[in-house]
């Protein structure tokens, strides 16, 4: 068996939003080094937070036979343990929403509502990070079109963004969800007070993610944003073992562009010294390269652009 190691001396970065510049900086920085960082004062309303956790702590503590009638998952709905069409198994019962869906409909007009109102802040506040990313990456632009140009394919209608809840039972440690990086552009996670999530920095080394304090977003770097950023930004991998005689919930919020929209470096991002990595794809052909594998699977590699390393 690999040997792991469990590094608690590295700490997720905690950034305070109320300071714009300061926080572009942060962000630019903890997004190249560990692809992970928390925000606080991000502007969700703690009402809009609380509702949803509630109502997904009542669907989780309904009958198995009931929960089951939301799923199973293709790819939508209610899972339990099987994670993906490819045999990934884990201590994990689950939700998977897209909030466009009509499988929404199945859910009370309470679940509705609160899934609603809270996926409508955390666009709001993927999209203000985004705007603060370009920013620290480009410097401040008057053009809306450019300063935009990543939030704008999550404001988009036609925006494949879902929502995820993830129930994990207490555990002496067994893999709730098993390594992966997320394929999106950006995901927002809060979770309650149980911890589990871990970080890779190296082969077989893990950072545990610390539960964030009360009012904090835990956000990471997708495969989409490493793509744009040509490898500047780091979709890192992560996992969840629980480690507790508490239950972990956790929601995450998938920012993701339309199916449709062209994936490829930003401007200025490639050039002569640095020329991109990636080939162009739409969200589309990625996503279904990233569904048809396993979950631990590398999926950036089938876009890098081998010519570079000749
Ligand atoms: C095994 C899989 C589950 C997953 C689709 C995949 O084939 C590979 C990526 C997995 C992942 C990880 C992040 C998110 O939780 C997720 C919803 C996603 O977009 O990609 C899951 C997929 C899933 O659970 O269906
Ligand atoms: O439950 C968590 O903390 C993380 C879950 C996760 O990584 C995912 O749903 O992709
Ligand atoms: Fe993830």
């Amino acid at each position: 068996m690999k040997m792991e190691k469990i590094r608690d001396d590295i700490e997720v970065p905690i950034i305070d939003l109320s300071n714009r510049s300061e926080a572009s900086k942060q962000i630019i920085k903890a997004c190249e080094e560990l692809g992970f960082f928390k925000v606080i004062n991000h502007g969700v309303p703690q009402e809009i937070i609380s509702q949803i956790e509630e109502e997904a702590r009542a669907f989780f503590s309904k009958p198995g036979s009931e929960k089951m009638r939301a799923g199973p998952p293709n790819p939508y709905g209610y899972g339990c343990k099987n994670i993906g069409l490819k045999g990934d198994v884990g201590e994990v019962e689950y939700l998977l929403l897209h909030p466009n869906s009509p499988f929404l409909s199945t859910h009370s007009d309470h679940f509705r509502c609160a899934a609603m109102g809270y996926v409508e802040a955390v666009k709001k506040l993927a999209c203000e990070i985004l705007d603060v990313m370009v920013e620290g990456l480009v410097g401040p632009d008057p053009n809306p079109k450019r300063s935009s140009v990543l939030s704008r394919l999550i404001r988009d209608s036609e925006s494949d963004s879902i929502l995820r809840f993830n129930h994990y039972p207490p555990s002496d440690g067994r893999i709730g969800f098993g390594e992966h990086t997320d394929p999106q552009i950006l995901t927002l996670l809060r979770s309650n007070g149980a911890q589990g999530l871990q970080i890779s920095v190296e082969d077989g080394v893990w950072v545990p993610v610390s539960p964030h304090p009360h009012s904090a977003f835990c956000v990471n770097v997708g495969d989409v944003l490493q793509v744009m950023t040509n490898g500047r930004f780091m979709s890192v991998r992560h996992r969840v073992a629980v480690q507790s005689y508490k239950s972990r919930m956790s929601m995450a919020y998938f920012a993701a562009p339309p199916l449709h929209a062209t994936i490829g470096c930003l401007p200025g991002l490639a050039t002569a010294e640095k020329p991109a990595l990636f080939r162009s794809f739409s969200w589309g052909e990625y996503k279904e390269a990233a569904f048809t594998r396993r979950l631990g699977d590398s999926r950036l590699n089938l876009f890098t652009l081998l010519s570079q390393d000749n």
